[in-house]
């Protein structure tokens, strides 16, 4: 791969998190990363060479002055077996921000200069250790909100998302030698390209593989970024008593006094491991307060945001036609529709089920007081989110980016096919169509890349990482 990304110098952070802790790590690679080594650290056991991916004790010395800075083990791991197929060597530390930076500056002094976020890993992918999906897998288990979502970047990580996309390409490189034999030799054109048979090879075989991939992201994106589950409904139906009881924490004010709620409240949550942010809002009302007024438009503001929206009544009261007018509106977003206060005295019952059936909205009947039902609902919201997204089951699931190129690569797919079901198919368009998807696959794994793309897609990782 060409770049101008400069891999020569030797490059070092500090790789665990400020704060407390009992040890911190400083990282070291590149070509001077053991001749630094020996300027600073002196070995409890003197010696004169250090073996590969073996622990030594010993102390970090300041060489100006020889007075020991910490008491550390150091790790040499020599190219090209290690992170970043370059000489690597890590200093274990005890932790402590001054500490570790008092090593770092020692280390920088010597000859290194400072990483930048994500650059071991860069270099890693440079010198053809990792590709780039495996690369943005070591992003997505830092960043995993759910045991599914590392378990994803896990997969990806070991290369099967990789594995697919390069037997896929290389189906492709088959059908286009044989496009391209065509153009070559244009005499015995029939024979060599058989429209028909590519045709049946993208079109069966081809795109209903990427298709999956492609359906596959949403599952991966709502274990990877959550969803948005929004609570709304009339003042007084328990709405902020339901979020304190699905966070499990009385983080909501809660009173009997209708328009308790003013301004939206999210926090996050897991529901059945999934990860939610909840968003409790104000109650829906016509109201002549300008402050709850504000309210109330954030409030439908929110329901554009959701994923799904839980619509709260209170049965214990009689159904009116307001809030009937106001279901129309919640009708337009995916929801449930939750009746509340199930504890109470059930004269209205009939009445609300009756109403609501007729809608066809899907029902679900809880207490939030007296605790009925929420584990119920919560599996309800879980299957509901999920079913909806989970067209596939696959073990492999592209993140935006890789998702986006995939599409195009369906796209030029489809133009190809257009082609080859003509009459009389042009081989050099056919080739066009095909390349350019090779190409969209090829991004994926980062065989062709830009230098904007590697940079945005590497200063979202730590420093250290
Ligand atoms: N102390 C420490 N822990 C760490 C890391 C690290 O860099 N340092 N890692 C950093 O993220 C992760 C582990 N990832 C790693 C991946 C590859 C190699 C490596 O050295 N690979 C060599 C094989 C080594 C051998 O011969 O045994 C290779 O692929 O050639 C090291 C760490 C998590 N834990
Ligand atoms: N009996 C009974 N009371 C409930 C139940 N859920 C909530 N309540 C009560 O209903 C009242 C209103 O609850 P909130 O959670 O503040 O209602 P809200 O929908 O957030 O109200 P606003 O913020 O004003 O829109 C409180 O007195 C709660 O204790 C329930 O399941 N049964
Ligand atoms: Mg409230």
């Amino acid at each position: 791969m060409r770049s101008s990304f400069y891999t020569e110098d030797t490059i070092s952070a500090i790789a665990t998190p400020p704060g407390r802790g009992a040890i911190g790590v400083i990282k070291i690679s590149g070509e001077k990363s053991l001749e630094i080594l020996r300027k600073i650290f002196k070995p409890f056991k003197p010696r004169l060479s250090f073996e590969s991916h073996k622990f030594y004790y010993g102390f970090i010395i300041d060489p100006e002055t020889e007075r020991p800075v910490d008491e550390v083990l150091v790790v040499y791991m020599k190219a090209p077996f290690s992170y970043t197929r370059e000489d690597v060597v890590e200093i274990h530390a005890h932790s402590g921000y001054v500490n570790l930076r008092k090593i770092l500056e020692l280390v920088l002094k010597e000859g290194a200069r400072p990483a930048q976020p994500g650059e071991f890993t860069l270099r890693a992918f440079l010198n053809g250790r990792i590709d780039l999906a495996q690369a943005e897998a070591i992003e997505e288990i830092i960043s995993a909100k759910s045991e599914r979502a590392l378990k994803l970047a896990l997969n990806n990580l070991s290369g099967r998302l990789s594995e697919k996309i390069n037997t896929l390409k290389e189906r492709l490189l088959y059908a286009l030698a044989q496009v391209e034999s065509a153009i070559d030799f244009p005499e015995e054109d029939l024979e060599i390209m058989n429209p028909q048979e590519l045709s049946q090879l993208i079109k069966r075989e081809i795109i209903p593989e990427i298709e999956k991939l492609i359906n596959s992201y949403e599952e991966g994106k709502i274990y990877r970024e959550g969803i948005n589950l929004v609570i709304c409904g009339k003042p007084n139906v328990g709405k902020s008593s339901l979020m304190n009881a699905l966070l499990r924490e009385e983080r909501a004010i809660v009173t009997p006094i209708p328009g308790t709620t003013r301004d939206f409240l999210e926090e996050e949550a897991y529901l059945q491991g999934l990860p939610v942010k909840l968003i409790d809002t104000a109650g829906l009302r016509e109201t002549e307060d300008p402050v709850e007024k504000i309210g109330v438009e954030r409030a439908f503001q929110k329901l554009k945001e959701a994923d799904l929206v839980l619509f709260l009544v209170d049965v214990s009261e009689e159904p009116t036609m307001e809030i009937k007018h106001l279901y129309q509106r919640i009708q337009a977003y995916p929801h449930l529709v939750v009746f509340n206060k199930i504890d109470l005295i059930p004269n209205y019952l009939e009445e609300w089920r009756k109403t609501f059936f007729k809608y066809g909205g899907e029902l679900i009947e809880i207490s939030v007081k007296k605790e009925l039902n929420l584990d119920l609902l919560t599996q309800r919201i879980y299957e509901k989110i999920v079913s909806k997204r989970a067209t596939a089951v696959s073990e492999v699931m592209p993140n935006l980016r890789q998702k986006t190129s995939l599409e195009k690569a369906k796209r030029h797919l489809e133009d190809a096919l257009k082609e080859l079901q003509k009459r009389e198919p042009l081989p050099e368009l056919v080739s066009i169509e095909l390349r350019s998807a090779i190409g969209n696959l090829s991004e994926i794994i980062g065989e062709i890349t830009t230098e904007d793309l590697l940079s945005e897609i590497f200063s979202r990782f730590c420093i250290g990482k």
